[in-house]
């Protein structure tokens, strides 16, 4: 049998943003033929990405600029665990408007954590206002068809 490349979405979200923008990388990446686990932040253990060959992060920004409270010990972890030969890709949900100097940075935060395993950034972090609109849908699918041809 043909091994399938395994991807798993780990997410935090409050109001739906980023459940939505998860489902529309679920929906994706099993387009493009890929075995898919979505996992909520609160379920994932810190090396939940072990057995995957792609890891996804997506995920709000709360507080000042900060990552979820119940990504929080999945964030601290993630920077110490050894990710090299797996390859990694973020997206952000957040508020431009009203937060424009902290906009999703908990997904730069991600960025710097998944650096620090040695994990390969397959696709540059997308950055979403609130909820996927047309036009974001087109850069998710951008992001899905990099992360399968890194
Ligand atoms: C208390 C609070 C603080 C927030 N702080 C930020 C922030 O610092 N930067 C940002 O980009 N968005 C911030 N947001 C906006 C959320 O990240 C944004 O609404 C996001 O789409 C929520 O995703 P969800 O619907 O998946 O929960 C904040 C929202 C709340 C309620």
């Amino acid at each position: 049998m043909v091994q399938m490349t395994v991807v798993k979405i780990v997410y935090a979200s409050m109001t739906g943003n980023v459940e939505g923008i998860s489902e529309i990388l679920e929906e994706k990446f099993k387009a493009a033929g890929l075995e898919v686990e979505r996992i909520e932040a609160d379920d994932a253990e810190s090396d939940v990405f072990a057995d995957a060959d792609l890891a996804v992060v997506a995920t709000y920004t709360y507080g000042v600029g900060e990552v979820p409270d119940e990504f929080e010990d999945f964030y601290n972890a993630l920077s110490t665990e050894t990710l090299s030969g797996k390859v990694y890709g973020v997206v952000g949900s957040g508020d431009q408007e009203m937060h424009a100097t902290t906009f999703c940075r908990a997904a730069d935060l991600f960025e710097a954590a998944f650096e620090a395993t040695g994990a390969q950034q397959g696709s540059a972090t997308v950055k979403i206002d609130q909820d996927a609109e047309a036009d974001d849908v087109t850069r998710l699918q951008t992001f899905v068809d990099e992360l399968v041809k890194a």
